[in-house]
């Protein structure tokens, strides 16, 4: 998870391979692309073939496949032709990409069969997590089997059992409170900025003291020997090097990846990883107190080997950061463009914290208790992750047949891919799908819709380990922030491009002012 700054600088100026060399590569993958796909075909058989009626979907055919892979080569449209996908084909369709056929299910009816599926031989992850497994390892993630299981009960009995959720409390609130100075300062002069930053580095800041017991300055003074390294730009250059591979799928072929320039990095960003997790034991109590020591100790004490530390660790802190920032950057956006669920939110703070400052003592602290008493900003957290559901496309791979109704069952060793906007923007399930309406999440309204209609966790036994962790995150910052300030912004909804970056990234940040309430 960790690059070298001056190299990533190169990286920059090469910025992948020359087309000339790209379309070399491509023809030779093209080739071995059509041989494997003819094999694959003759060995496996196909959903068609199983299932008794015809499954529609894009480019059924050799080239029409590799058309989609063209279509999904531009960022900028990456996420469009999937909706478009999802809304012409409906419940399920399959998309070939050059030999992979992938089936996306599309209804709640479809999904609550394989995510809510209890067969372990449904549990492992799709092709397109193969780039992740290199920087993840054998992380909860990519995992599975027995180590998977075992992994996951002692993560949920050390991290997320309840009790241990509200110790976190401690660190939302102080981190909060670090990002309401930085905001304060920076909103000063009263100018339109983005803040994405600033939401990376407060979430970033959450994640590295919860897993390793140290804040982004100590963990950077770590890694300070080498120089012109910070760990926010490694982490985010490890995530440029995941999408160039995915959005690039020949350079899912190892051999070719290696020539890529990227690919050195992740090398060293697994040796930098290890002995940064190795190093981050000295810097931090025992693990006895939340408060100093971090997951790391947690695990060791449970007697599990360095490098499963690593892989738990790094995978807590890659699989926390950034899907929370940004679901956090969304709901303050959303909340500018809609003032008037703003001010329902801030009504309802208002009303259960009386501190006017909410970070200069301990009375200004946030329990969870107050938390639950926050129903509309929880319903706009909910809306929020249904309109930006970041963590937009996930990937099983089946190892035992599924079946989904009397005429179609899908065999086994399919791809099967879930697009998650696909679901939260069907119309049918949710009327004026583009619209933020929070009351669409009250608890009149969910009690009559499919519990897979709504799944920005995923769902079933493998449905995000910390989604609780996630809400109660981003409820603490934003409770703190509108108690101060009032949010405004000149950014259209429509005009933001929203990038695969493994999650739903947007090309350009949106911008926001910041003004200082009058208490
Ligand atoms: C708004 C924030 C978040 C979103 C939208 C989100 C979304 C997701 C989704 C969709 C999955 C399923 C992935 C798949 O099936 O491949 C997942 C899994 C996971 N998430 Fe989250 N997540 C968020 C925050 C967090 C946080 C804060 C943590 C850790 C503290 C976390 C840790 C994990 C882990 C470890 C898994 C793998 C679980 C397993 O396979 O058993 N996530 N998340």
């Amino acid at each position: 998870m960790f690059f070298v700054g001056n190299i990533t600088n190169g990286v920059g100026q090469s910025e992948g391979i020359t087309a000339t060399v790209q379309w070399f590569l491509l023809t030779l993958t093209s080739s071995l692309i059509l041989i494997q796909f003819l094999q694959k075909r003759i060995k496996d058989g196909n959903l068609q073939e199983k299932s008794r009626r015809p499954i529609p979907g894009p480019g059924q055919h050799f080239l029409g496949s590799l058309a989609n892979i063209f279509a999904l080569r531009n960022p900028r449209t990456f996420v469009k032709v999937f909706e478009k996908w999802a809304a012409k084909y409906g419940p399920i369709y399959e998309v070939q990409f050059g030999p992979v056929p992938v089936t996306f299910l599309n209804s709640p009816q479809y999904l609550q069969k394989l995510l809510g599926s209890n067969d372990q031989n449904h549990f492992s992850k799709g092709f397109a997590y193969e780039p992740l497994r290199e920087y993840w390892k054998g992380g909860l993630i990519v995992s599975t089997g027995e180590k998977w299981k075992s992994r996951r009960k002692l993560l949920t009995k050390h991290m997320f059992k309840y009790s241990t959720l509200q110790s976190y409390m401690k660190i939302f609130n102080r981190e909060s409170c670090h990002l309401l100075t930085t905001l304060e300062e920076m909103y000063k002069d009263g100018q339109s900025k983005p803040m994405e930053h600033e939401m990376m580095s407060f979430s970033l800041n959450v994640m590295t003291k919860v897993a390793l017991g140290l804040r982004l300055a100590e963990v950077d003074k770590i890694i300070g020997e080498i120089p012109n390294t910070d760990f926010l730009s490694l982490v985010n250059k490890t995530k440029e090097a995941m999408c160039t591979r995915i959005l690039n799928p020949w350079l899912l072929f190892k051999p070719i990846w290696r020539l890529h320039p990227l690919s050195k990095l992740t090398e060293i960003a697994s040796v930098l990883g290890r002995r940064f997790v190795a190093e981050s034991f000295k810097w931090v109590g025992n693990g006895a107190d939340d408060d100093t020591g971090g997951l790391q100790h947690l695990l060791k004490n449970a007697g599990v080997e360095l490098d499963g530390v690593y892989e738990e660790s790094l995978t807590v802190i890659s699989a926390g950061y950034e899907t929370t920032a940004s679901s956090l950057h969304f709901l303050l956006f959303f909340l500018a463009l809609h003032p008037n669920h703003q001010e329902q939110c801030r009504q309802e703070i208002d009303a259960v914290f009386e501190d006017v400052d909410f970070c200069s003592n301990s009375q200004s602290f946030i329990h969870y208790d107050a938390l639950t008493q926050l129903k509309h900003l929880e319903m706009c957290v909910s809306e929020t992750l249904r309109l930006h559901p970041n963590a937009f496309l996930i990937m099983r791979k089946i190892e035992a047949e599924l079946e989904l109704d009397e005429d179609l069952i899908i065999p086994a060793n399919t791809n099967v891919g879930i697009f998650i906007p696909g679901i939260h923007k069907n119309p049918e399930l949710y009327p004026n799908p583009e619209e933020f309406i929070p009351e669409r999440f009250l608890k009149e309204e969910t009690s009559n819709r499919h519990p897979y209609a709504y799944i920005p966790f995923s769902a079933g036994p493998r449905k995000c380990i910390g989604y609780k962790f996630a809400i109660m995150e981003m409820m603490t910052a934003t409770a703190k922030i509108l108690r101060h300030f009032h949010i405004s912004t000149n950014s259209k909804i429509e005009e933001v491009v929203l990038l695969p970056h493994i999650t739903l990234t947007p090309e350009k940040p949106m911008d926001f002012v910041l003004t200082k309430r009058k208490l």
